[in-house]
């Protein structure tokens, strides 16, 4: 549905992004990661055929990116990441402004959308937040049902009820088939909304990977104190992964199977043991750290 082959991206001697591949089904909910200046709005401008690539070569529903930009966009409903209002325009009649240039006459959805985020559109534009002016933007994007949305930061400056109110939208247009590509900054809507994620780090591709796969790979860590400082020396003996923390503590990380822990602990005399979930974040946070490096 969404192809981009090999995309890269030169202003004078810098890469803001380089040999990106990305291949979105139709219907997926795709995520798009990675830490400030990683290159994904760079990426999302030439989606929507804003930039001419350096290299390489977007494509949607098989339609150039570049060459059919106008057709594209008959079909796509789009987020920029700084969207470019007509500030002396009240929200409602830039709605409308919108709506008309698309040919779209019949705004019910814009109305229900405007009522689902809770949004005044009545007011001037320039008087309002930084949050009111977002959900603007997401009513533009979805207001005539495309069946693609590509959404740059869709939640930035939302407040934290309204952003799960758009998780719940989202999974609803996963639900209908709608295709969404969208980058963000908050893993945990990722996490929620998302069947696969790239992570891009300073303009490459350094994972793409299912959300489920991820899931996975998450790690549990058991904080164990015992009794005594005997028991432990004996207790590091074992063939696990033990970190010492203190003179009578320890970290042992497990991944997946939690049953020869628990096993070897039988043996011992412990006084407590907590247990540390690994997050989807701090999973991520590798990939942004290292380049790819996952420990
Ligand atoms: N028109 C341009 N001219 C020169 N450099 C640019 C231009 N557009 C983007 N860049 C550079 O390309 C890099 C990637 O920028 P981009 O906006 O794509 O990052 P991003 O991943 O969207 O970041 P953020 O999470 O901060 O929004 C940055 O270093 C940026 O300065």
């Amino acid at each position: 549905m969404i192809e981009v082959n090999n995309l890269t991206k030169r202003f004078g001697d810098f890469y803001s992004v380089q040999n990106v591949d990305l291949q979105i089904k139709k219907g997926e909910v795709f995520g798009f990661l990675g830490p400030n200046g990683a290159g994904k709005s760079t990426t999302i401008r030439h989606l929507m055929g804003f930039l001419q690539p350096t290299e390489g070569q977007c494509s949607i529903k098989g339609l150039n990116c570049r060459q059919s930009t106008a057709e594209i966009q008959k079909f796509v409903g789009y987020l920029p990441g700084e969207i470019a209002f007509i500030d002396k325009m009240t929200g409602q009649q830039f709605i409308k402004f919108i709506a008309q240039m698309r040919g779209l006459h019949d705004l019910t959805r814009a109305n229900e959308l405007m009522q689902y985020f809770e949004l005044n559109a009545a007011g001037l534009i320039k008087k309002m937040s930084k949050g009111m002016k977002q959900k603007v933007g997401l009513i533009c994007a979805f207001m005539h049902n495309p069946e693609i949305v590509i959404l740059d930061e869709p939640t930035s400056g939302l407040d934290p009820l309204i952003q799960t109110k758009f998780i719940e939208f989202i999974l609803a247009e996963k639900e209908k088939g709608t295709t969404i590509f969208m980058s963000s900054h908050m893993i945990e809507e990722i996490e929620k909304t998302c069947d696969r994620v790239a992570i891009l780090n300073a303009g490459k591709i350094v994972a793409t990977e299912t959300i489920a796969d991820l899931k996975k790979r998450k790690s549990k860590k058991f904080l164990i104190e015992f009794q005594s400082e005997q028991e432990l020396s004996r207790f590091l003996g074992e063939q696990l992964k033990i970190e010492q923390t203190g003179p009578t503590q320890a970290i042992i990380k497990v991944q997946g199977n939690v049953q020869t822990l628990l096993h070897t602990l039988a043996d011992y005399k412990i006084n407590d043991l907590d247990i540390i979930s690994q997050s989807l974040e701090d999973i991520f946070m590798h990939y942004y750290e290292r380049g790819g490096q996952e420990s």
